[in-house]
Parts: structure tokens; sequence; C-alpha cells
């Protein structure tokens, strides 16, 4: 059979970025070696030290065109380009005005059938001459998101394509898939856009070899999921990839007891409307599937979430307008203010990112001592219904409004029973992109919120904030 040259990927020279390929965005104004722990720009993640470019793919919910064309090397900027989005009337029409001196971009807008849904997922499809690499992050694609904030993203790697030898007996299983089940279920997300433009690079994923993936994508849909698709999508798809890979399989029943307190970690750039109280969705829903509450502890579960404090808005690189990008609003906010009880403050000292206003959304189970990690979700999917879903029909069908996708690293997949968070940041321990334990607001600390003024206290640009 033909040997499969595996080519050199410049990804893997980045020190410390395998196996898990989790980089941050790099920061400007902040010193570099700070930068070089596992940091991407959008330059380098689009340069032509990986290969040949043929066409790709950008997937996402805001774009800057002109500034999304620069960060491609010049010789690869005449490539063909599908910018897949969720716009509609003025935004759309805004956005084919800024792509008509681009004649290789093709539009194809995501159907948006449920209404207070949005085009949230942001990814690429790079296809090389070599193969295709995806690559799944938290980015939109305007320059305020890769400047100084903390964005999350998952590089794979380059995928080859399937040889066309008959005697080829590479562990390709059933279409070369991985034990992950990356590309059947990137293929179940894409399939339904229902898109012709998607059908050419879901044949094209379906022709590459994809059994290197170490990870599971866990994605949203707009839709009603019930019977078969019930699992497919939103918080019940996370809840099934890892109640089977963690707790019940080489953990065994017995230690269940002893993981029933270790806490979940949330955290994201915005919240939507979770009801009256906790047991409306956070805790009934969200919180027990990811907790397995499937015994009979009934142990208080705990949740931690990190979403960013006015101060730490405030004291950010960019002040008070990175609160543009954490868009909680006030009409959201008055009706839940039993959510604060919740809420920890952005913090990472260890990556010399607590001034880099997050963007990014992660969600983790450690051990109480956070030295344990039990997985790790980078995505899209802010804290919402929308993004999530909300069950419905007496928990037998599941309401997602969004279009959302991240990659989950399951210990199993890395052959270890969990990851290992140590504090020296050197050593193999996962790349998580803040402090653990989290920081607890202060008293005096109330959420951002994005559309009230903040004039007592000005910012690190001396400014203050006034939204209208
Ligand atoms: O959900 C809610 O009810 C509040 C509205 C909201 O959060 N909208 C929103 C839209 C786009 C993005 C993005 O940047 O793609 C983000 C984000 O990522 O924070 C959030």
């Amino acid at each position: 059979s033909t040997i499969q040259l595996k080519r050199y990927d410049p990804i893997d020279k980045i020190k410390h970025s395998l196996p898990y390929r989790f980089f941050l965005t790099t920061v400007k104004g902040i010193p570099d070696e700070n930068n070089a722990l596992n940091a991407l720009s959008l330059k380098e993640i689009l340069s032509t030290q990986h290969g040949q470019l043929i066409q790709s793919a950008q997937f996402n919910y805001m774009f800057h065109i002109d500034w999304l064309i620069e960060q491609y090397p010049s010789e690869f900027r005449q490539k063909p380009l599908l910018i897949v989005h969720g716009c509609k009337r003025d935004e759309l029409a805004s956005l084919k005005a800024e792509c008509s001196p681009y004649p290789k971009i093709e539009l194809c807008s995501a159907d948006m059938p449920i209404p207070f849904g949005t085009h949230h997922t942001k990814m690429m499809f790079l296809l090389y001459t070599e193969g295709i690499r995806i690559v799944i992050h938290t980015s939109n694609l305007i320059p305020q998101d890769w400047n100084q904030k903390t964005q999350g993203i998952w590089i794979s790697p380059i995928f080859p394509k399937i040889s066309k030898t008959t005697d080829d007996y590479s562990t390709t299983t059933a279409n070369s898939d991985s034990h992950t089940n990356f590309k059947r279920d990137l293929l179940t997300y894409l399939d339904r856009y229902s898109s012709k433009q998607l059908q050419f690079w879901m044949q094209t994923i379906l022709e590459h070899d994809m059994s290197s993936a170490n990870v599971h994508v866990i994605s949203s849909v707009p839709g009603r999921f019930t019977g078969g698709d019930f699992q497919k999508f939103g918080h019940l798809k996370l809840r099934q990839v890892t109640i089977y890979c963690t707790l019940k399989t080489y953990l065994g029943i017995d230690k269940q007891e002893q993981y029933q307190s270790w806490p979940i970690v949330g955290q994201f750039s915005s919240i939507g409307s979770l009801g009256k109280d906790a047991d409306q969705w956070l805790e009934k829903e969200f919180l027990t599937t990811l907790k397995q509450l499937n015994s009979s502890y009934l142990e208080k579960p705990e949740l931690k979430l990190i979403y960013p404090s006015v101060e730490n808005v405030r004291t950010s690189l960019e002040g008070y307008k990175a609160g543009g990008s954490l868009p909680y609003s006030m009409n959201t906010a008055m009706r839940q203010p039993w959510l604060n009880k919740y809420l920890y403050q952005w913090h990472s000292d260890y990556r010399n990112r607590t001034h880099a206003s997050p963007h990014i959304k992660t969600y983790l189970r450690t051990s109480n001592d956070y030295k344990q990690l039990l997985w790790f979700l980078v995505t899209s999917a802010n804290l919402s219904k929308a993004a999530w879903g909300s069950l419905e029909k007496d928990n037998t069908q599941l309401f997602i409004r969004s279009y959302e996708i991240g990659v989950l690293f399951l210990p199993k997949n890395f052959s270890c029973s969990s990851f290992p968070i140590l504090d020296d940041k050197i050593s193999d321990s996962f790349p998580i992109p803040y402090d653990l334990p989290p920081t607890k607001y202060e008293a005096k600390d109330k959420p951002w919120i994005v559309d009230i003024p903040y004039t007592s206290q000005r910012d690190s640009h001396d400014c203050t904030w006034n939204p209208h």
C-alpha cells in the first residue's frame, strides 16, 4: 500500500502544543513570552507554512471581509472561499456588499428557522493539496476578536486524503473515522444545513482519513429533537459522551460516589434568560445532565460560573470597550438576580490573560482539589437555552434555537483516567485558559451588563461607558 508520508505539521513544533492541539489567541500589549505558550494568530493559522491552500470555508457570526482576506497570505487571497453565516435583511445586504470586490467568495446562508436563534458556530475548513485541516474556535472574524481578548482554538492535524489504492489496509474503520466518531458527528452537524454548497465540503470530508482525531464534536443546530435524534445535539449530547466515557466505563460504579461532589465549571461571554430560579433550567436540566445524577445520591451539585465582573472589564486591556463583546442585557439580568451567587471572576494570572477579556467559552469538570480534570469542552455555546437546548414534552424533546459547535477532551482518548492540572505551567498539565480554583465575586462586584452606563470609575483608557 502507499506509505502515507506523515507530513511535518508546523503546529506540532509549537512547544506543549501536543497532544491537545488547544490554543489561545495571541494578545497584543502583553510580553511576548506569554504569547508563546500555546497561542496562535489568525495569520499563523492561515499561513503558507501549512501547505498549498486550494480553498477554504469560514463559518461564523460576524465578519469583516476586507480584514479577513488580509489575514490570508497574498498568494491565497484569490482562492475560493465559502462564507457560512446567519445574516438576514440589512446585515445580509451589507455582507453581500463587503464581498462584492471578491469574485471567489461565495455566501452560504444557514437556515435560521427559529426566532432568537443565532449562527454562532465558529469553524474553518482549510483544504490543502496534502489534505484538510479543521479549526473549531470562538472568535468572530473581526479584528477586535483577535487583538486583546482570551479566545480558544482547537486546530486539527492535516487529515490526509484516503488513498485510492485497493490494497489499502490502513487502519481506516468505517470510511476512516476516529474512535471519537469525529467525522460522523461533523457530517451529522453539516447535514442539518441542507445546503448545496456544503455538499462539496461534506463529500471532501468523507474522502479524508480522520482516524487520528482525538476529540468529540459537541454541536447544536436549530430544531426540536426526539427519538433517535434526542441525544445528537446540545446538552444531551454532552451528557451522552461524558457519562459513558468517564464515570461508568473505567471508574467503576463504586467510585461514582467520590465523583458526585466534583464541581462543574462553566465559563462564557454571555448569559441567556434562564428562568425565575435555578430549578427552572440551570440546576434541574443543564447541571443535572452534566452531573449525571443517575444515581440515588442527591448531592447538592456544585456549579461555578465564570463571567467577568464590571471590575474585570474596567481593568482589562480594552477597558469598558471589552464589554461590547459581553452582551448580557439588563432586561435579562434583572429577572435572574438569583444567578449572582454562582458567579466567579475572570482570572488567568498563570496564562497572563487576566486582563485579556474572555470571549472564549469553556466547560469542565474537576476534582475537589482542582488537581484532576475529568473532561474539558471548548465551544461557541454561551450559557443559554438557545445554545444548549431546553427539554419539552415531558423531557422527551430537546428544543434548540442556535447553531453552535465545540470539541470535548476526554481522558480516555488520551489514555489516562484524568488530565493533570498542575500549577506550574510548563508541565504536561492540560492548558486550561484560567486560574483554578476560581475567584469568587467580591461583595461589591456585579456581573458586567452591556446596556447600562458605568461612569463612577474610569477604565484602563481613562474612559467611561455610556451605551445608547
Ligand atoms: O444569548 C442571549 O440571549 C444574549 C444575546 C447574546 O449573547 N448574543 C451573542 C451574539 C453573538 C455572539 C458572538 O460573539 O458570536 C455572542 C458571544 O459569543 O458572546 C453572543
